[in-house]
C-alpha cells in the first residue's frame, strides 16, 4: 500500500482527518520561518491525539542538537526529517544521538542530483525526494514547487522514500504510477489559505494515493 504522509499539520480537525482517512505519518514543523511551524506544546497536543498506527514526523532545517532535544522531551516523534544542508555526517550524528530513524530530505531537478542517494544511504532511514525550492523562495521546502518525476522512474532508491513537491488530489496518482513512488508527502497542496490544511482537501489527498497504486 502507497504511504502517505501530511505535513504541516498545525490543527487539530486537519490531524484528524489525516488520520480517518488513512495517512500512516503527520508531520510537525519545527521551523519558525515557516507558516506551518508548531511550537513543542501544540505538537505533543497534536501528537496525543493520534491512533498508534500514524507514525509523528518532526521535520527540522539546519536544527541544533539542542533545538532537536527540546521538541523531543515534550514530543513523542518517531521519525526524524531533515529539510535543510544536513550533510550525511550530520544525519549520522542526529541519528545516533537521538536513538531515532531519519528521513533525509533532498531537492531533485537532474539526474545528477540523484548522486547524493550514495553518499546519505548508509547514514539514514528513508529519503525523501523533492523538488529544489524555486528562486526567491523563502522556505526549503513547502513550495508548491515539483520536479519531472520521470527521473525516478525505474530508479532502484537505495532506501524506502516517499515523493514530495507540489502533490495535490488531482496529481498524486499520475506521480504515483509516473515515478514508481512508494509513498508521498504534501504541505501546500491540501491547504486553501497557505499554512492551514483543509480537512477536506486531506481526505480527498490521502484518498487519492491510497486508491492510485
Ligand atoms: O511545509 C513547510 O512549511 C516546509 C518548511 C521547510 C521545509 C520543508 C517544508 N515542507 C516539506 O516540503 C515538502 C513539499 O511541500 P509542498 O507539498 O510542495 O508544499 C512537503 O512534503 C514537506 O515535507
Amino acid at each position: 500500500m502507497t504511504e502517505v504522509k501530511i505535513c504541516g499539520i498545525n490543527d487539530a480537525e486537519a490531524l484528524d482527518s489525516a488520520a480517518r482517512a488513512g495517512a500512516q505519518m503527520v508531520g510537525f514543523v519545527f521551523y519558525p520561518p515557516s507558516p506551518r511551524s508548531v511550537v513543542p506544546a501544540q505538537a505533543a497536543g497534536l501528537a496525543a491525539r493520534l491512533p498508534s498506527i500514524v507514525t509523528p514526523v518532526g521535520l527540522f532545517v539546519d536544527a541544533s542538537d539542542e533545538a532537536i532535544a527540546a521538541v523531543l522531551e515534550e514530543v513523542p516523534l518517531r521519525l526524524l526529517q531533515l529539510h535543510g544542508h544536513e550533510s550525511p555526517e550530520r544525519a549520522a550524528a542526529i541519528r545516533d544521538r537521538f536513538g531515532l530513524p531519519v528521513m533525509k530530505a533532498l531537492g531533485i531537478a537532474e539526474e545528477a542530483d540523484l548522486a547524493l542517494l550514495d553518499a546519505y544511504a548508509p547514514v539514514v532511514d528513508r529519503f525523501l525526494l523533492d523538488a529544489k525550492p524555486p528562486a526567491g523562495a523563502s522556505l526549503p521546502g513547502g513550495n508548491a514547487a515539483s520536479f519531472d518525476w520521470r527521473l525516478l522512474a525505474g530508479r532502484a532508491i537505495p532506501r524506502p522514500w516517499l515523493l514530495a513537491g507540489g502533490l495535490t488530489a488531482a496529481n498524486v496518482a499520475d506521480a504515483i504510477r509516473t515515478s514508481g513512488a512508494p509513498g508521498v508527502d504534501v504541505s501546500s497542496g491540501v491547504e486553501r489559505v497557505r499554512g492551514l490544511k483543509d480537512p477536506v482537501l486531506v481526505r480527498a489527498f490521502v484518498t487519492a494515493a491510497l486508491s492510485a497504486a
